[in-house]
């Protein structure tokens, strides 16, 4: 039994071009509709804040403020958790000098972002993910370590101490200093953390692949096949132990090789995800522009669907201007989708009539000019 996690409120101040906003929201879907401009992306931007991270856009939170703000600024909301009902408050005083946003659950300051995931887990499908399949390795890499995180909170941690370690290591090398006991200490921290970080994608995209299979249909979402490469391609099997050893190996010998590139050239910092259209069997960077949205929204729901599987919570999911290109039955299919998913979706469109479909299963709101009416 999937549980719902929804937002039961929501309150903004400062927050892009929103001065002062509040919405009382039930479990139903949200579909925010209005003009280009109007701000229907900033609120979906806010209920990212909710996750770790700089939310969807992955912001500067200077910019997040208010241009004719005071230059900071909050979002608030009420949320029906994982756990139980929980009042986050997050973002940045306008005297802060900090670039971390602060965190607040039920009026006590959080030690750290990775707490929201105790309460709820939010995924998004943004137009800026639209050329994923094209676009650099980093960005698939990023996107697969969001869907890591959504299922395993420690992910986030293991890749910024792994970052560290490693710019730790080339700065050593670069300046030449070979000090065997020092680089061999950095290495096998590097290894420790990299192979954790490999096996956690690997696991994650083991359960979404078995997940996939599962509900292959012939809806017009097509299906994703998804291999990691790019680093201990095809090894990484048997103990952790044995593949940091390996791992650790691999940096000795590439220690002068690396020196001269001035990086780290193996690492799970060069993985890449290979995606494939199952039904076509074809990559995915070959595929129509149409099929490779479709690949996608496919991707995001089993995704969100494995998480809702495993955690047992449904989380919430923010799809921007995710029907804008379908006809009125695919549309209607995927409200079908995103509904048997059996959480709360916020869904964003320039006409209401696109989103019919839903019918009961939604609230509706206006949005202009950062103002918000129901209807
Ligand atoms: N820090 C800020 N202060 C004030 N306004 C801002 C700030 N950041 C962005 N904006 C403005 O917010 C407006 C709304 O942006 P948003 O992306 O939410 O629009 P939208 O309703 O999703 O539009 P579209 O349909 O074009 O995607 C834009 O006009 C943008 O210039």
């Amino acid at each position: 039994m999937t549980h719902t996690v929804s937002l039961s409120r929501l309150m903004l101040t400062d927050f892009r071009n929103y001065a002062q906003m509040s919405l009382t929201l039930d479990a139903r879907h949200v579909v925010l509709t209005g003009e280009n401009g109007a701000g229907k992306t900033n609120l979906m931007e806010a209920v990212s804040f909710l996750s770790p991270g700089r939310g969807l856009r992955r912001a500067v939170l200077a910019d997040v403020a208010r241009a004719d703000g005071a230059g900071g600024f909050s979002v608030f909301a009420e949320v029906e958790g994982m756990e139980d009902t929980v009042g986050i408050g997050t973002g940045i005083d306008a005297s802060e000098e900090s670039t971390a946003r602060r965190l607040v659950l039920n009026g006590t300051q959080a030690r750290t972002v990775d707490e929201l995931t105790d309460h709820l887990r939010v995924l998004w499908l943004t137009p800026a993910m639209d050329g994923l399949f094209t676009g650099p390795s980093s960005d698939r890499r990023r996107f697969l370590d969001r869907l890591v995180l959504s299922l395993d909170p420690a992910h986030g941690r293991r890749a910024s101490d792994f970052e560290r370690a490693m710019r730790g290591r080339n700065k050593l090398l670069s300046e030449g200093r070979f000090d065997r006991t020092w680089v061999d200490g950095i290495e096998r921290q590097m290894a420790a953390l990299g192979i954790a970080m490999a096996l956690a994608r690997q696991e994650m995209l083991g359960l979404l692949s078995r997940l996939i299979g599962e509900q292959i249909t012939d809806d017009g979402f097509p299906s994703a096949q998804l291999t990691l490469s790019g680093f201990l391609d095809g090894e990484l099997e048997g103990p952790a132990i044995d593949l940091e050893d390996r791992y650790a190996g691999l940096l000795a010998e590439g220690r002068n090789r690396d020196a001269a590139a001035g990086r780290t050239l193996e690492g799970p910092h060069r993985s890449d995800l290979l995606i494939r259209h199952i039904e076509k069997d074809m990559e995915a960077e070959r595929c129509s522009t149409g099929e490779q949205k479709a690949l996608l929204v496919g991707l995001i729901l089993a995704h969100a669907k494995l998480v809702a599987n495993l955690t047992g919570h449904a989380p919430v999911l923010l799809l921007d201007e995710i029907a804008a290109h379908l006809d009125s039955g695919r549309r209607a299919l995927l409200f079908d989708r995103i509904d048997a998913i059996g959480g709360q979706s916020f869904m964003t469109g320039t006409d209401r009539s696109m989103f019919d479909a839903l019918g009961s299963r939604a609230q509706f709101l206006t949005v202009s000019h950062g103002a918000i009416t129901m209807g």
